[in-house]
């Protein structure tokens, strides 16, 4: 098992370039499976996850390869068959091959998927959402089948704007017979870059960003060429990093607006954040000041960035109040984080934090893939040496973090034990 050891201490200065977007990728690989045509995705980001969508890609019989940040898949060749939960457990995102499997091929058969344990994040909305364009849908054994000769448009009312849900029902549209209207959508960026992805290779899909979305659907679709927009939570991460230690750091390669909840909660907390045209600059040298967050679904405050802003918040001056109202169980980080020396008292969804001067070093674990990366900032923060288990969790939305860190002034060392 590898681990890092994280000698914290040091103030972090320089450039680091945000990579492509790992939740705007998956939906738009999965996607692939929509047509007969190459799909040829730049700035594609090297992650497990990626990685476990390629071999679903290539399981289901696709031509997938992935050079550099490049992936081309053709699915000409591919064939439904049952997925068993030795795939689908490895991540999350496998379920968004339901949608584009139906819609394309008429039955799909898939174990329920795995993915970080932040709450039981059940695919309830994705079910009815099919249901009501005409399949057919069982489920037994901890297997979801669903059947369709042909899916019919209609309209669906999410109870949540759920981000899968959205992604798989538009995928479902794209090929049904009709209008599909898909009302209280998620409104995330990742559904935009999707959108048009998917019209650049033939879909009719207008309205992602709003909370209505409407596809036309088409009879088939061809090849197409897409970049993947830039990574709002990675950047983000990067961005605490330079505040939690005090550092000077520039995040390039993003989209300024993407980070907007994020920077006017960092402004608010003292940290100066100056904004250009494809690049933030963080610099932390005053007092931090405690500030409030309840997470949202987009334009809110991200759930993806909840624990990462604990870190900070665990020194700041003052006390903070964070809600969690997306997942149910996001504060797995908290007991990791009093190992470390932070002050926080947890009330159901809301963790209170009082701010401490500093952090010690610790034996922690990284519980999902978030808090991972809020455990490398605390790290970072603190004055001693921390080793940070389970860190497969952080490989899953960061790719080699600790490099990357490192060539900004940090001491991360990973080792095998
Ligand atoms: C690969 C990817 O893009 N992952 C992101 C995606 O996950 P994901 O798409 O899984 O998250 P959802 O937006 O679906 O989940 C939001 C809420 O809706 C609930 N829900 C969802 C589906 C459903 O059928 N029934 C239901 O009740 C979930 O339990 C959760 O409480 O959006 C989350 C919320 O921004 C992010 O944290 C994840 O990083
Ligand atoms: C929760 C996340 O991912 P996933 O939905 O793939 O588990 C995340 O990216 O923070």
């Amino acid at each position: 098992m590898e681990k890092f050891v994280i000698v914290g201490g040091n103030r972090l200065k320089g450039t680091i370039k945000a990579n492509g977007s790992k939740n705007a990728s998956l939906p738009i690989l999965a996607a692939t499976l929509l047509t007969g045509g190459v799909c040829t995705v730049h700035q594609v980001p090297r992650l497990k996850d990626i990685m476990v969508m390629q071999e679903l890609l290539a399981y289901l019989g696709a031509k997938v390869n992935f050079e550099g940040h490049t992936m081309t898949v053709d699915c000409s060749n591919v064939q439904p068959q049952e997925i068993s939960e030795d795939i689908m457990r490895k991540m999350r995102a496998s379920n968004l091959v339901l949608g584009p499997i139906l819609g394309r091929f008429g039955n799909v058969k898939i174990s329920h998927p795995g993915g970080c344990n932040i709450g039981s994040r059940p695919m309830n909305l994705h079910l009815k959402g099919l249901v009501s364009m005409g399949a057919e849908i069982s489920e037994k054994f901890g297997y979801i089948t669903a059947e369709a000769s042909q899916l019919v448009g209609t309209v669906i009312h999410l109870d949540v704007p759920s981000v899968g849900a959205t992604e798989n029902l538009i995928m479902a549209g794209i090929l049904a017979n009709g209008t599909t209207v898909i009302r209280n959508a998620a409104k995330e960026p990742e559904i935009v870059d999707f959108q048009n992805f998917l019209n650049a290779m033939g879909a009719k899909v207008v309205g992602a960003g709003t909370d209505v979305i409407r596809i036309e659907g088409v009879k088939e679709l061809g090849s197409v060429t897409h970049t993947v927009i830039p990574d709002r939570i990675e950047a983000g991460t990067h961005m605490i990093a330079g505040a939690v230690t005090r550092g000077d750091v520039t995040v390039s390669n993003v989209i300024p607006e993407h980070l907007d909840p994020l920077i006017y909660k960092l402004r608010e907390a003292g940290v100066l954040v100056e904004v250009g045209d494809d690049w933030v600059r963080v610099q932390s040298n005053g007092t931090l000041k405690a500030v409030d967050i309840k997470t949202m679904p987009y334009p809110g405050f991200p759930t993806d960035m909840q624990s990462q802003m604990m870190a900070l918040m665990t020194i700041a001056e003052g006390t903070s109040v964070i809600s969690e109202t997306i997942f149910e169980n996001r504060f797995k980080h908290v007991p990791e984080f009093r190992r470390m020396g932070a002050d926080i008292r947890l009330e159901g969804h809301t963790a209170i934090i009082k701010g401490v001067s500093r952090l010690s070093g610790a034996c922690v674990e990284a519980t999902d893939l978030r808090a991972g990366a809020a455990l490398i900032l605390a790290a970072l923060a603190g004055e001693d040496g921390t080793v940070l288990s389970n860190i497969e969790h952080i490989d899953r939305g960061y790719e080699r973090i600790e490099k990357r860190y490192n060539s900004l002034g940090a001491r991360i060392i990973r080792v095998n034990s």
